[in-house]
């Protein structure tokens, strides 16, 4: 019995890791905050639970259908060789027919609990995660990480939609912020598994363009974030405190950045990491400061 009890807790473990927890728990974070702003602080919790678990659901079930169709370069590359279905811990038909049941209740939930906009955001930002972004570029051209971007940049609108039931610019400024936001997220890791990829045949901007095209892009990127982060204080939408925070960490991020660039290192931990910051302490910040008028 003891056995059987730990077969199923361990095939459990192995379904979860397919749904890149780590990704999705700051992807509910940006969802939450478009909640927050979208509905001037009014937040109901039981829209905010049905929001969360919908979203959730759409994220995790296309990031488990990005692993199906990515095993093959999974089991290739260091950094994602022990993932489960390379490890074969997980029937890859067990875990295509897994994510799609996520998506289809995520789909389910969102229409009936939220509304039709919200639930057509998820299926666009799945769509583009899943079939744009894993099956049709990501091994073809370099310019798939900014289209993966339409998908991350889409969960704070969903959450927006969810709090205020229309899109206006607000709604429009948060996927903006987004959206150039994760290029650069992506790329210092790109260079740091830059020999992973290449080995794959994945066509990375480090593997494609070379180590610095790559520097200067993110730069480029990361210095539009430092005009970006300030349109929400700017169109009454978040406080001072807001506008603080958004300008010491904007100014961060590039100075962190150009000393990457002008140093002779080809990959940045510390870059990455910050980016995580960068982006939880903005949308906390946006939460906390938000103009409730
Ligand atoms: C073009 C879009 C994106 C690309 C290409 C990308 C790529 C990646 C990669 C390759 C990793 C390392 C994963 C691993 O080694 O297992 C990662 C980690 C991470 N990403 Fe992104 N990401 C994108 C968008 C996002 C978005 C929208 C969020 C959340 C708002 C996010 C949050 C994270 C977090 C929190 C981690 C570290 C936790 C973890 O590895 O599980 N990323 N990303
Ligand atoms: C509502 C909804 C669908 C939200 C999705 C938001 C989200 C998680 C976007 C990230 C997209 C993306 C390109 C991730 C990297 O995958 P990868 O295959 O490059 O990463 P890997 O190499 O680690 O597998």
């Amino acid at each position: 019995m003891v056995e059987k009890t730990m077969s199923y807790t361990s095939t459990l473990k192995e379904y979860l890791a397919l749904t890149k927890p780590g990704i999705v728990t700051l992807v509910l974070i940006t969802t939450l905050g478009g909640m927050y702003i979208g509905s001037k602080g009014n937040l109901e919790p039981i829209t905010v639970f049905w929001t969360l678990l919908g979203t959730g659901l759409a994220a995790a079930g296309s990031a488990v259908i990005n692993m199906f169709f990515d095993r093959d370069i999974d089991r290739v590359m260091e950094r994602t060789s022990s993932r489960p279905i390379p490890r074969g811990a997980v029937n890859p038909t067990g875990a295509l027919i897994f994510g799609l049941a996520l998506i289809l209740v995520s789909f389910f939930v969102l229409t009936v609990f939220i509304n039709s906009t919200a639930a057509l955001l998820a299926m666009i930002a799945s769509f583009s995660y899943v079939v744009l972004y894993t099956v049709l570029l990501k091994r073809r051209t370099p310019i798939a990480t900014e289209v993966g971007g339409i998908s991350g940049a889409l969960p704070p609108v969903i959450g927006y939609v969810a709090g205020s039931g229309e899109l206006d610019l607000r709604a429009f400024v948060l996927f903006l912020i987004m959206f150039m936001w994760q290029p650069p997220h992506f790329w210092v890791l790109a260079l740091k598994y830059k020999d992973d990829y290449a080995r794959a045949g994945v066509p990375t901007l480090p593997v494609a363009r070379g180590v610095f095209i790559t520097k200067i892009k993110t730069l480029i990127y990361t210095v539009s974030l430092l005009p970006l982060s300030i349109i929400p204080y700017a169109i009454g939408m978040t406080g001072k405190l807001y506008l603080v925070t958004a300008l010491v960490l904007s100014i961060l991020y590039t100075v962190y950045t150009l000393k990457f660039l002008f140093s002779k290192k080809e990959e940045s931990m510390k870059l990455f990491f910050f980016s995580i910051i960068y982006i939880a302490v903005l949308f906390s910040m946006m939460i906390i400061d938000l103009v409730k008028v």
